[in-house]
């Protein structure tokens, strides 16, 4: 399987999932008032308001290519099974802003 089609694959997955609502779509001119937070290997965590209702932490990623998003799919796979545990934190949904993708979590 070529480079492309996985990036393609692995694209389509998060389109779907966010088709058929298993994964909710955040706009990103929803959220304000960012502030970093942390930082892991793929990216910078924030803090941001969400329609000046609630706070969210949001995932931010360097670099959006196949190997990240491929990651971003695994772990919201994981999620998915383990979420109805109370010592996890679940992923709410995902936003996007220009090249960079972000996953909320609370
Ligand atoms: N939901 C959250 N609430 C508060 N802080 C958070 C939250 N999620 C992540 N952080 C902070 O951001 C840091 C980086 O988190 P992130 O999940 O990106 O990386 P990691 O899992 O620690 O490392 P890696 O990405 O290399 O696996 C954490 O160590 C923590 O300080």
């Amino acid at each position: 399987m070529s480079d492309n089609i996985i990036m393609h694959d692995t694209d389509e997955w998060i389109k779907e999932a966010i088709n058929k609502e298993h994964i909710k779509y955040y706009e990103y001119s929803e959220f304000s008032d960012f502030k970093e937070i942390g930082s892991g290997g793929f990216g910078k965590v924030y803090r941001a308001n969400w329609k000046n209702l609630k706070c969210f932490a949001l995932k931010s990623f360097f670099n959006l290519n196949k190997v990240t998003l491929k990651e971003i799919v695994c772990e919201l796979k994981i999620q998915r099974e383990v979420d109805y545990h109370d010592n996890i934190i679940r992923c709410h949904g995902i936003t996007k802003f220009e090249s960079a993708g972000i996953i909320m979590i609370p």
